[in-house]
């Protein structure tokens, strides 16, 4: 049966797979939930921007993720604060240090050191992803505090950023997604 939740529905229908992969950790799954379907259609942008926003700090000073999964994520949340006339910018976490030019780890309008950010993601399963940002984000002098993700494997991820003082706060959880797909 379909969801009543729009957005539940994309993620079932669009992001959520069976079958068998291997996953960012190197562990194996049955189960798969690519976001980016969802992350860069248009409606997906729409339902995702304002719920997201209201899970981030409202002292935070811009929204970051580790590319690519989070790359139109802090895109569209920092787009949303916009129109809701609030001061919050997005920047993007790289996987590796830039190999020329600036050799930079953070892309985007670096807020003053000390300042707080959010952490998105589109999916944590182990936290290891989120981490990896949070470190290179806390390396330059930022206060992360908060991850906030679509999807929840509930796979060791919040006990993990628990360990490092991150709260995680998650729209659904894997199994939530696992049965509106059905
Ligand atoms: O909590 P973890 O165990 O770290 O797993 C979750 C991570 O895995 C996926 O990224 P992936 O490495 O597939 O990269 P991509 O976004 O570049 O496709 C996802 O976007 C998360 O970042
Ligand atoms: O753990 C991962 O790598 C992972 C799991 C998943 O369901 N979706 C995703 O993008 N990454």
């Amino acid at each position: 049966m379909l969801s009543a939740d729009p957005l539940l529905q994309l993620l079932a229908i669009h992001a959520y797979r069976r079958g068998q992969f291997t996953l960012a950790s190197g562990a194996s799954s049955e189960h798969y939930v690519n976001c980016k379907p969802v992350t860069l259609s248009g409606r997906g942008a729409l339902l995702l921007a304002p719920r997201l926003l209201e899970l981030v700090e409202p002292e935070a000073l811009a929204v970051a993720g580790l590319t690519l999964g989070a790359d139109p994520m802090v895109s569209w949340v920092a787009h949303a604060a916009a129109l809701a006339g609030r001061n919050l910018d997005a920047l993007i976490v790289r996987k590796e240090a830039k190999g020329h030019g600036t050799g930079a780890w953070l892309e985007g309008p670096l807020p003053p050191t000390g300042s707080l950010i959010t952490l998105l993601e589109d999916v944590v399963t182990t936290g290891g992803s989120a981490l990896k940002a949070v470190h290179q984000l806390r390396a330059a002098g930022y206060v992360v505090q908060r991850v906030v993700a679509i999807v929840d494997r509930e796979e060791g991820g919040e006990a993990a950023l628990g360990a490092e003082a991150l709260q995680l706060h998650s729209l659904y959880r894997l199994t939530e997604v696992a049965a509106a797909h059905g």
